[in-house]
């Protein structure tokens, strides 16, 4: 109730805990904290708080106009509400590696157990579409390490993304993932691999866990869990699903809603006022409402 138990350290953890588990760890991005909670109830390890359905959020693109205050708040309040480890995507950092550092402080303050900081130039832009640009190699090693010194909860969880692989080409983004394992990464986002090649290539180049990014309609090709697995993947996003998933049902429902003049059809296909309040541990509430006015002296 309120908030969930596990305390972010926990919650760090067993972030980690997953990453040396060798199977799998997969986390849906949470477009809210209600569909963090949805997540945890549907058995998945962790939620992915993205910059693009951030920024979406807002009616932006995703082209860096968000500021760590809004992400870090984002970050606090769907962290809070679910017992599940939280990545967030903190882009380039927020300017230079001073910045980084600042990043990583205000992110561990919001009780998230690990962000994933990028090599992209400031504006950045999705790692999916082209004309984006990368900082050179030591420029970028200095963002990680300064996120990595600046840590106070040794467990917080610093990814390192490299957009280097749709601009230099896969080689330097290998090079890049190296240099920034050494620099005190612990998990590398290789980002727009195109296929399994690609992820194979990166698995054996490097000794730290690696994630995959599964956005739809972008460079990478969508592989399934098993596949990811059996690749030496350690960990999985599906940023953006959920919120591509929900828009799609809302247009759908407004247009009917419009055409037909009631939403009466379609209600075998909304979540359930029971569900809701089940979900959102409704009768917790009650039961805490109760004990507090029937206190008597
Ligand atoms: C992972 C990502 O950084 C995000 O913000 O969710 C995006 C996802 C997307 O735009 O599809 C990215 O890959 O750049
Ligand atoms: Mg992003």
């Amino acid at each position: 109730m309120l908030h969930a138990a596990p305390t972010a350290a926990q919650k760090r953890a067993a972030f980690r805990a997953g990453l040396n588990s060798g199977k799998l760890q997969r986390f849906p991005g949470a477009f809210n904290p209600l569909s963090a909670k949805l997540i945890e109830r549907e058995g998945f390890e962790g939620v992915y708080v993205s910059g693009a359905v951030l920024s979406a959020d807002l009616g932006l693109p995703d082209i860096g106009l968000t500021t760590i205050t809004e992400v870090a708040g984002r970050a606090q309040q769907i962290a809070r509400v679910t017992a599940l480890p939280a990545l967030v995507d903190a882009d380039t950092g927020f300017g230079e590696p001073m910045n980084a550092a600042r990043t990583v402080q205000l992110l561990e303050d919001a009780g998230v157990a690990g962000m994933h900081l990028e090599d992209q130039v400031n504006p950045k832009r999705c790692g999916h579409l082209d004309g984006k640009d990368v900082v050179d190699r030591d420029v970028a090693v200095r963002r990680i390490s300064a996120a990595a010194s600046a840590r106070r909860d040794p467990d917080f969880v610093i990814a390192a993304r490299t957009d280097a692989a749709g601009v230099h080409g896969l080689d330097d983004a290998i090079e890049r993932a190296k240099a920034f394992a050494d620099a005190g990464a612990d998990l590398i986002f290789p980002e727009a691999m195109t296929g399994p090649e690609d992820f194979e290539k990166m698995r054996a180049a490097v000794d730290v866990p690696i994630l995959a990014n599964m956005t739809e309609f972008g460079k990478s090709k969508l592989l399934d869990a098993p596949t990811l697995e059996s690749l030496g993947v350690n960990l999985v996003i599906y940023p953006v699903t959920l919120l591509r998933i929900a828009m799609h049902a809302a247009e759908t429902a407004l247009r009917e809603i419009a055409g037909e003049g009631t939403q009466e059809g379609l209600l075998d296909r909304m979540q359930h006022r029971r569900d809701l309040y089940d979900l959102l541990d409704y009768p917790a509430y009650n039961t805490f409402d109760q004990n507090i006015f029937t206190f008597s002296v």
